[in-house]
C-alpha cells in the first residue's frame, strides 16, 4: 500500500516535464538566425518554468534552513553558558525543541523536496526534451548539411547539448542561488550584531566576485576549445569506424591510429589547459577562505574581548562563515561544471542552431499531383565549397529538358558528368543557382518538399539500410502496407528466397530478421534488391533508378528487369545508367558531359550521330563482341 503512494508521488513529479510537448512550436532549426547563448539557453528554459521556479523555491527554502542552524547552535551556547544545568528557562527549552524539529523534520523533507525535483521531475525529462527537439531539427536539415560535417560530431553534439544545459541550468539555480541567499543573509545577522564582525564576509564576496571575473571568461573559452576538441575526437572515431571496409582493405590502421592519436593529443592538451585554470581558481579559493575564516575568527575574539558581542554570537559566527567556506569550494565546482558545460552547449549550437539548409519555404505549398511531367528549365548549379562559398566550377550548366507525362528518359555520360546532380536538384536536396525545375508546372522550391517526394519512387546509388528488421526497411516505401503486401514486393525484386533464409544474432527469422547498421549483414545485390521492393511498395507515379540494378548479377538483373519494366509503364522514369544495354529501349537518352547536355534522341537516333553515345555503345558492346568471338573460337 506504501509503494502505491511513493511510486505514485514519484510519477506526479515525473510527470511534470513532457518531453514530446507540442514540438512544432519549439523548433530551434528554424530559426533564420543563430541565437545568442542566453537566447539558446532561454529556449529551453522557459517551456519547463514551473519545474524551474520549484527548483529555485527549494534551494531558497533549503539555504535559509541551513543558516538557521549556526544561529541555533550561537543560541544554545549562550543559554548554557548562563543557565544553570538543572534549570533552563522554558523559553530556551522552546528554542531547543523548535530548533530539534528543524532539524529532524523540515531540513530532511525540504532537501528531499529539493532532491525529487532534481531528479525526477527535471534530470531526465529536461534533458531527453531538448536531445528530442534538437534531434527533430537536425533530421529535418537538408541533405547538404550532413555531407559538411562527420555524423559522429553532430550525434555527439545532440547527446551532449542536453545534459550539458540541464546541469549548468540546475546547478546556477541551486549552487549559486544558495550562495548568495546563504551569504547575504549572513552578512545581513552578522551586521546586526556588529558592522565590523559582517566586514569579513562582506571583503569575501568582493574578492569572490573578482576571481569570478578574472576566471570566468578564461574558464569558458577554454572549456570551449576542450569541447570542440572532445567532439571532433568522437568524429575522428566514429569516421574509422563507419569506413571500417575501407581502412582494412588498404590497411590502413597505422594511418587511422594516427589520425586518432592527433585527435586526442589535440583534446589532452585542451583538457590540460582547461584544468590548469581550474587548479589555479580552487587554489585561489582556498586562500580566500582560510583569510575569512581567520579575520572572523579574529575580528569575533576581538569583539567579545571589548565586551561588544556575547559567546552566543561568537559561536554563530564561526560556523557561518565556515559554511560559507565549505561551500564556496563546491559552488567553485559547480561553477566551473557551469562554464564547462556551457562550453558544450555553445559547442552544440554549432550543429543544432542553424538556420535550417534547404527547409521548405514560408509560404510553400503541398504537391498536386497532375500527370508527371518534368521541365528542367535553363538550370545551373555549383556545389558550395567547404567555407559556404560557390565552387567556380558550374556542375550543371544551363541544362533544359523537357520531360513529358509517362516518358521513359535515361541519362547517361561518363563518372563525374553531373548525372546524379540532376536527380538531386529535381529532389530538391540543393536549390539550383539559375532556371527552374519544375513538376507538374509547379516550381520544387515553392513546393512543400515531403508532398511531392511522396510521389516520387528513387533507388539510389547507395543502398544502404537501416539498422531495423527487413519489414521495417521495405515499409519505409510505404507505412501501412501489410505483410503479404512487403512479400509480394520482395518477390517482384526477386528478394523472398535470401529474405526467408535470413536469420540473425537473435534467432530472429525472414522479415522479422535485423539487417545491421547500413544493411552490411547483406551483400551489395541483396541491399539493392531491399531497395528496389521498397519502390515496388512505395508504387509512386515518378520513378527514378540510379544505377537501380548495378549491383546485381545479369541473370537477377534480367529477371528484375522484366518487373521494373511492368513498374515504369505508364510512369514518368528517369534512369541513369553506366550499362548502357539496360535503358537501350528508353523513349529517349541524355548524354551528359561536363555538366550539359551533349547529346539527346533515342537510341538509333543517337547511334546514326555517331557522338560520344555511339562511341560509347561500340565499347560496351566490343567486349561482349569480343566474348562471343572467343565463343565461338573455343574448341568444342
Ligand atoms: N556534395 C558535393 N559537393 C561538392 N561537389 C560535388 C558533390 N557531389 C558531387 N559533386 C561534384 O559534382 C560533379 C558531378 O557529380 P555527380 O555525382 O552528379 O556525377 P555523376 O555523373 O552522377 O557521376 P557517377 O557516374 O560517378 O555517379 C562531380 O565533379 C563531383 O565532384
Amino acid at each position: 500500500m506504501h509503494l502505491i503512494w511513493v511510486n505514485l508521488m514519484y510519477k506526479t513529479f515525473e510527470r511534470m516535464i513532457e518531453i514530446f510537448r507540442d514540438h512544432e512550436a519549439h523548433e530551434i532549426a528554424d530559426n533564420t538566425r543563430r541565437s545568442s547563448v542566453l537566447e539558446f539557453y532561454w529556449h529551453y528554459i522557459s517551456q519547463v518554468k514551473g519545474a524551474m521556479i520549484l527548483l529555485f523555491l527549494a534551494g531558497s527554502v533549503t539555504a535559509i534552513v541551513d543558516l538557521s542552524i549556526p544561529i541555533f547552535i550561537g543560541s544554545i551556547t549562550g543559554y548554557v553558558a548562563h543557565a544553570k544545568s538543572d534549570n533552563l528557562p522554558s523559553g530556551d527549552l522552546r528554542a531547543i525543541f523548535i530548533m530539534a524539529i528543524i532539524i529532524i523534520v523540515v531540513r530532511p523533507a525540504i532537501h528531499f523536496f529539493h532532491d525529487v525535483v532534481t531528479n525526477q521531475t527535471i534530470a531526465a525529462n529536461f534533458t531527453n526534451l531538448i536531445r528530442w527537439q534538437n534531434h527533430r531539427g537536425l533530421i529535418r536539415q537538408g541533405w547538404g548539411f550532413f555531407q559538411s560535417d562527420f555524423a559522429g560530431r553532430i550525434a555527439n553534439r545532440v547527446m551532449q547539448t542536453g545534459p550539458s544545459l540541464r546541469e549548468s541550468t540546475v546547478a546556477t539555480l541551486t549552487a549559486v542561488w544558495y550562495l548568495l541567499t546563504y551569504g547575504v543573509s549572513s552578512i545581513i545577522i552578522l551586521a546586526r550584531q556588529s558592522w565590523e564582525l559582517s566586514a569579513p564576509v562582506f571583503g569575501w564576496f568582493i574578492l569572490y566576485g573578482l576571481l569570478m571575473w578574472f576566471f570566468i571568461p578564461r574558464l569558458t573559452q577554454r572549456s570551449n576549445l576542450l569541447s570542440k576538441a572532445r567532439s571532433g575526437l568522437t568524429g575522428a572515431i566514429v569516421d574509422s569506424y563507419t569506413n571500417i571496409h575501407t581502412v582494412k582493405l588498404f590497411a590502413k590502421s597505422e594511418d587511422e591510429d594516427q589520425f586518432v592519436r592527433d585527435a586526442l593529443e589535440s583534446h589532452t592538451s585542451a583538457f590540460h589547459a582547461s584544468l590548469r585554470m581550474v587548479t589555479t581558481w580552487m587554489t585561489s579559493l582556498t586562500v580566500l577562505n582560510a583569510l575569512l575564516l581567520s579575520a572572523t575568527t579574529g575580528v569575533g575574539i576581538w569583539l567579545w574581548h571589548e565586551g561588544s558581542i556575547s559567546v552566543g554570537i561568537l559561536v554563530t559566527a564561526v560556523p557561518l562563515v565556515w559554511q560559507i567556506a565549505n561551500m564556496s569550494g563546491w559552488v567553485a565546482n559547480n561553477l566551473s561544471a557551469i562554464f564547462e558545460n556551457i562550453g558544450t552547449v555553445q559547442d552544440g549550437m554549432r550543429s543544432v542552431d542553424r538556420p535550417r539548409i534547404m527547409g521548405d519555404a514560408p509560404l510553400a505549398k503541398p504537391f498536386a499531383y497532375k500527370e508527371g511531367s518534368i521541365v528542367f528549365d535553363d538550370v545551373s548549379f555549383s556545389y558550395h565549397q567547404s567555407d559556404g562559398t560557390v565552387d567556380e566550377i558550374k556542375h550543371i550548366d544551363e541544362v533544359s529538358i523537357t520531360i513529358h507525362p509517362g516518358e521513359r528518359v535515361a541519362i547517361v555520360g561518363p563518372s563525374g558528368s553531373g548525372k546524379s546532380t540532376m536527380v538531386s536538384l529535381l529532389l530538391r536536396f540543393f536549390d539550383v543557382n539559375k532556371g527552374r525545375i519544375l513538376i507538374d508546372g509547379q516550381d520544387v522550391r515553392g513546393l512543400q518538399q515531403e508532398s511531392f517526394r511522396q510521389f516520387v519512387g528513387v533507388v539510389s546509388q547507395d543502398t544502404s539500410l537501416l539498422h531495423r528488421s527487413i519489414l521495417d526497411n521495405v515499409r519505409y516505401g510505404r507505412q501501412s502496407a501489410t505483410r503479404v503486401e512487403v512479400e509480394e514486393a520482395l518477390r517482384k525484386a526477386r528478394a523472398d528466397e535470401f529474405v526467408l533464409n535470413l536469420v540473425d544474432s537473435f534467432g530472429r527469422v525472414g522479415l522479422d530478421a535485423q539487417v545491421g547498421e547500413r544493411g552490411i549483414k547483406l551483400s551489395g545485390g541483396q541491399r539493392q534488391r531491399i531497395a528496389i521492393a521498397r519502390v515496388f511498395l512505395k508504387n509512386a507515379p515518378i520513378l527514378i533508378l540510379d544505377e537501380a540494378t548495378s549491383a546485381l548479377d545479369s541473370v537477377t538483373e534480367q529477371e528484375i528487369q522484366h518487373e521494373l519494366d511492368e513498374l515504369m509503364a505508364g510512369r514518368t522514369v528517369i534512369a541513369i545508367a553506366h550499362r548502357i544495354s539496360t535503358i537501350a529501349h528508353f523513349d529517349r537518352i541524355i548524354v551528359m558531359a561536363n555538366g550539359h547536355i551533349a547529346e539527346i534522341g533515342n537510341h538509333q537516333e543517337l547511334l546514326q550521330a555517331k557522338g560520344h553515345y555511339a562511341e560509347l555503345w561500340a565499347r560496351q558492346s566490343q567486349p561482349m563482341n569480343f566474348r562471343q568471338e572467343a565463343i565461338r573460337s573455343f574448341p568444342k
